[in-house]
């Protein structure tokens, strides 16, 4: 059995604490796989320990198959929950462990056969008579997951069961658990802080911050259109590039994305996306730029729709599969308040300070500024005693080529730019382009 699982303006609220989880809203189908996702404390598990009934709800409803379900109590929501630390009882062997919420239920039954067909599921049939201290970490979360699907629970709730296992045990197990979950058709919802297992998990991601939900889609939808610039910076390795800029369209010209030393050109005609960045005429908004969405190229190569830019090669990361070149264009990262200590910084040897001090040289050689309807406080082209002057750093865009590019460190490389791949987003962190009701060429 599977069910589905409603959240109607969920809020939580500690005693003397700020609110957890603020006006929630979500309807989770019948055998879907959702996940929870954002950074450290910003409500992920809270919701969770809702939805099992083990936190009260301070406002709003839970609906269980339509029912109201706020004053359930959790042992008959028929959920069953895997944590991140196994919790399994080290004095009773893994079979004992499994079945022992088969035992709570139902004392004068044999178990047997379902404790041993779970372990055959989860690969661990072998380990029965063992016990947990016995076991490798992979094997304790697998007996712990045994425990909650011998109840064939009609929903399962994870809260970051992969964590405390290495890299390649956790991708291991989570090829596992989405087989597991697909094969037992069980409503899964499942937090993780890790956008990589949510993007590769989730039938749908649901991305929080702050104790609000910012957006739930797939995950090609989160990464293709998110809502905003804290769920464009959040998901993607590695992470998409912001950059603080202005938009300079003046009637007689063309317009223009004003980067503070460089500009992007819009060329004519304009799609119906960028037109309507007409109206931000003069204002701060932030670009943003997968790796993926400029190449090393002159102009002279140019495919319709690439517009040009320069910069400076700070580093390049090799990956065996590709590699990261992080340039320096003069621009201003923007930054997002709640993410900024997450970001990987630049790479080793651009901390050696006298290096860093020619890079800046050398950026501050890029492209002079021209004289723009937009300059000012607001346009870039800080000068030295602004406070605006430590966010020039060197390696302001990263982005992806190939393995076997070599590039000299401190050299000019000419960019192309794929406007069909730009974002940009207002000064509130909202997405305006692509404008927020169309989803352009997702699904054709
Ligand atoms: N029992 C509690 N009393 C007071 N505040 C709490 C309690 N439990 C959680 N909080 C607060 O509620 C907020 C959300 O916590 P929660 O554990 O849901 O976050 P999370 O996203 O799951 O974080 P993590 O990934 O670190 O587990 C945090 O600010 C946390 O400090």
């Amino acid at each position: 059995m599977t069910r589905a699982v409603s959240l109607r303006g969920l809020s939580k609220t500690y005693a003397r604490a700020a609110t957890a989880v603020d006006r929630f809203s979500l309807d989770i189908a019948p055998g879907e796989f959702l996940v929870l996702l954002g950074p450290s404390g910003c409500g992920k598990s809270t919701v969770l320990r809702m939805i099992a009934g083990l936190e009260d709800i301070t406002e709003g409803e839970l609906l269980l198959d339509g029912e109201y379900a706020n004053d359930v109590p959790p042992r008959e929501r028929g959920m069953a929950m895997v944590f991140q630390s196994f919790a399994l009882y080290p004095n009773l062997t893994n079979r004992h462990n499994i079945g022992f919420p088969l035992k709570v239920q139902y004392p004068h039954e044999d178990h047997s056969a379902r404790i041993e067909a779970t372990a055959r599921m989860l690969g661990i049939d072998d380990t029965l008579d063992s016990y947990p201290n016995q076991l490798s970490g992979g094997e304790r979360q697998r007996v712990a997951m045994g425990r909650a699907i011998s109840r064939r629970p009609s929903v399962f709730l994870m809260d970051e069961p992969l964590s405390n296992l290495d890299a390649k045990l956790r991708n291991h197990l989570r090829a596992e658990i989405a087989q597991l979950t697909d094969e037992l058709g069980v409503t899964t919802i499942y937090v993780t802080h890790d956008q990589a297992e949510a993007m590769s998990l989730g039938d749908r991601v649901a991305v929080m911050r702050a104790g609000v939900l910012q957006q739930v889609s797939t995950p090609r939808e989160t990464y293709a259109v998110p809502a905003n610039v804290f769920v464009a910076a959040f998901i993607g390795t590695p992470r998409i590039n912001l950059l603080q800029a202005v938009v300079h369209a003046p009637l007689a010209e063309r317009m223009c994305i004003d980067l503070g030393r460089q500009r992007l050109p819009l060329p004519e005609p304009l799609s119906h996306d960028l037109q309507l960045l007409r109206i931000q005429q003069g204002r701060p908004v932030v670009v943003g730029l997968r790796p993926e969405a400029a190449r090393i190229a002159p102009p002279s190569h140019a495919r319709p729709g690439e517009v040009p830019l320069t910069g400076i090669v700070e580093h390049t990361e090799y990956q065996g599969h590709e590699a990261l070149v992080h340039l320096n264009t003069g621009s201003r990262r923007a930054v997002v308040p709640d993410l900024e200590s997450a970001r990987p910084g630049p790479g080793p040897g651009s901390r050696a300070p006298g290096r860093l001090g020619r890079i800046k040289e050398r950026a501050g050689a890029l492209a002079k500024p021209r004289s723009s309807a937009a300059d000012g406080p607001e346009a870039g082209a800080p000068d030295a005693h602004t406070p605006e002057r430590a966010t020039i750093r060197a390696g302001d865009l990263v982005l992806r080529t190939g393995p076997d590019t070599r590039l000299r460190t401190g050299a000019q490389v000419p960019l192309l730019v794929d406007l069909g791949q730009l974002y940009v987003f207002d000064h509130r962190g909202r997405r305006i382009c692509p404008a927020p009701t169309e989803i352009p060429g997702l699904y054709e």
